[in-house]
């Protein structure tokens, strides 16, 4: 009867039953629109693309920023089909950071697209997961295992291991070689993390460089093929982060069936097929070592270790917890360990290297602000350059703790967060339902004159001692609630420790042996915002430090 109908039907039949579509489409999506609880200032959208198409030409943080000017500090859009309430003051954000579990705002997000969930990339960790039982339980071994102090010395260790290596390559590319930072640092970050996370080495630091210098390739088959081995890894890994966008992005529909967008969707689920093997390839061969170690000998310090003798005999932690809950008491699976790792990696890598990115970028412009890094490396480590960094200087070096915290003010990385509620809360004065979607510009607020002297001004002592200055008044006020860098409440990030330790050792690490040049120091940032603000290329020189 219908294939009749449809089958009768001539060419101009179909377009005006399309135009009638369309005219519903949109009247209906208009009325929405315009009936919409508690209307915000901000942009028309449009249907389908909502507000996205206003982004041209524009990075995406600076988009915002310039909405935040136009709209004021309470506004919304409509992204990916979601409506957003972006929130640019401290008063309208004081319940969303809150470190209990009875906060009302416990997820970045609510919803776990269909195509993550075919990614694989679904929540099996605690970065995606939005539900609170299997988030708390990832979370504690997580937390765990990042916090203890033994973690922390060894990761010090690490970090002056693999400088060395990094610096033996930098110093055989010579000093007039222009190193792209932000590529040296993405394998350095992701050496480190790997280390931590898996407890081996990955070599990505090494592989790159022979990727750079393959006439120097004085290796041996067998190093060649480690070598090799360690790329494909990397690569691999990087097709998987870069590769979720699409898994956003296309429905599945268009994955499945539409030329291109389809052969794209497979050869990634084909790389993250392989990925998986490898990792779950680690897990196995780290959970037959444990059952081969007597009881009585100490097992290494790593992620991995610590997630496979979680709530077993063999368990280091004498804390439990697992509060009264008997399910967050057991063992950890493999699945739930791959997600933990996989976490790890991704929220440790472009994190650590663009940051750092934007530090020696910063650093460039202020000789003032180098001399007195190193006045203080001096100080905490002593005037011999190559003794190597141990934990307990790390806390001593203050003015490098402002120093980053100062930069990612200017640069911030992550330079909004999501909050979605999980019950009704009042916000700018309007009743909001369970489910709404904020997100709160740090990128904005971090800028504002009422709560920052001279806000564009680039001074590490607005963070420095502030207790004993009286020029900075305002951050006295605001600091603790208008600045983030690692987030808060109690999604804030579990790595902000070891985060610190990487970026402190490393500047002590470089500045006090060598002059870091920028290639062209008249040229801007050159960066890119999306998901994260990240560095597309920065162009140095690293010469022998005149003293
Ligand atoms: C400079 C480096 C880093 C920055 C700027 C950074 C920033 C952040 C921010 C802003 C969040 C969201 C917090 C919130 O929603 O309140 C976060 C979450 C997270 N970060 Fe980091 N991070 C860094 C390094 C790391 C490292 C080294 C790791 C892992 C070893 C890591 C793992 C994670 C994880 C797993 C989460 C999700 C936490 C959850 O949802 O419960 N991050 N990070």
């Amino acid at each position: 009867m219908i294939s009749t109908i449809v089958f009768s039907l001539g060419v101009s039949d179909i377009f005006y039953l399309l135009v009638t579509f369309i005219i519903i489409y949109v009247s209906r999506y208009y009325y929405h629109y315009f009936t919409r609880l508690n209307p915000l200032p901000g942009p028309l959208p449009l249907p389908i693309v909502g507000n996205i198409h206003q982004k041209r030409g524009y990075e995406f943080n600076d988009w915002l920023m310039s909405l935040h000017k136009k709209y004021g500090d309470m506004f919304e859009l409509s992204l990916a089909g979601q409506r957003t309430i972006i929130l640019c003051n401290t008063d309208l954000i004081e319940n969303m950071n809150i470190p209990s579990t009875k906060t009302r705002y416990p997820f970045r997000r609510y919803i776990v697209s269909e195509g993550v969930k075919e990614y694989g990339i679904d929540g099996t960790g605690i970065i995606n997961n939005i539900d609170p039982k299997s988030w708390k339980y990832n979370r504690q071994f997580f937390v765990q295992a990042m916090m203890t102090p033994s973690f922390n010395y060894q990761a010090v260790e690490w970090m002056n291991e693999l400088w060395s290596e990094m610096e033996s390559f930098w110093n055989k590319l010579g000093e007039n070689h222009e190193l792209d930072l932000i590529k040296w640092m993405h394998r350095f970050s992701n050496d480190m993390i790997f280390k931590i996370s898996i407890g081996k080495r990955n070599n990505s630091v090494a592989s790159y460089y022979h990727t750079l210098v393959p006439e120097s390739n004085d290796l041996d088959e067998k190093e060649k093929e480690k070598i090799k081995e360690s790329e494909d890894f990397i690569q691999s890994l990087e097709t998987l982060i870069r590769g979720a966008i699409y898994f956003f992005y296309f429905n599945r529909f268009m994955r499945h069936y539409v030329p291109f967008i389809r052969g794209k969707a497979i050869s990634l689920l084909k790389n993250r097929d392989y990925l998986y093997e490898k990792l779950y390839n680690i897990i196995k061969e780290r959970r037959t070592e444990i059952e081969n170690t007597p009881l009585n000998q100490p097992l290494r310090h790593d992620m991995l270790t610590s997630f496979i003798t979680a709530n077993t005999p063999r368990d280091v932690n004498i804390v439990r917890h697992g509060d009264v809950d008997a399910d967050l008491l057991r063992p950890i699976t493999d699945k739930e360990i791959l997600g933990n790792i996989l976490d790890a990696i991704g929220g440790g890598t472009d994190t650590v290297s663009n940051l750092f990115c934007f530090i020696v970028y910063h650093l460039g412009h202020h000789p003032e602000v180098v001399q007195r890094l190193r006045q203080e490396f001096d100080e905490v480590l002593g005037k011999d350059v190559t003794k190597p960094i141990t934990h307990n200087d790390i806390d001593k070096l203050q003015y490098c703790d402002a120093v980053i915290k100062e930069v990612s003010r200017h640069c911030p990385v992550n330079y909004s967060l999501g909050r979605v509620s999980v019950e009704k809360d009042t916000v700018g004065g309007y009743v909001w339902p369970e489910k709404t979607s904020f997100s709160i510009l740090y990128c904005s607020i971090m800028k504002r004159k009422d709560y920052w002297t001279d806000p564009e001004k680039f001074d590490p002592d607005r963070f420095y001692k502030i207790d004993d200055s009286d020029k900075y008044f305002l951050e006295k006020q605001h600091v603790k609630n208008a600045f983030s860098i690692f987030g808060g409440g109690i999604r804030a990030c579990p790595g902000r420790k070891l985060a610190m330790i990487e970026l402190k050792c490393l500047l002590s690490l470089i500045y006090r042996k060598y002059d870091i040049e920028l290639a062209d120091p008249n040229a801007p940032l050159n960066y890119h915002s999306a998901l994260l603000t990240v560095c597309k290329e920065l162009f140095i020189k690293v010469k022998p430090r005149k003293f």
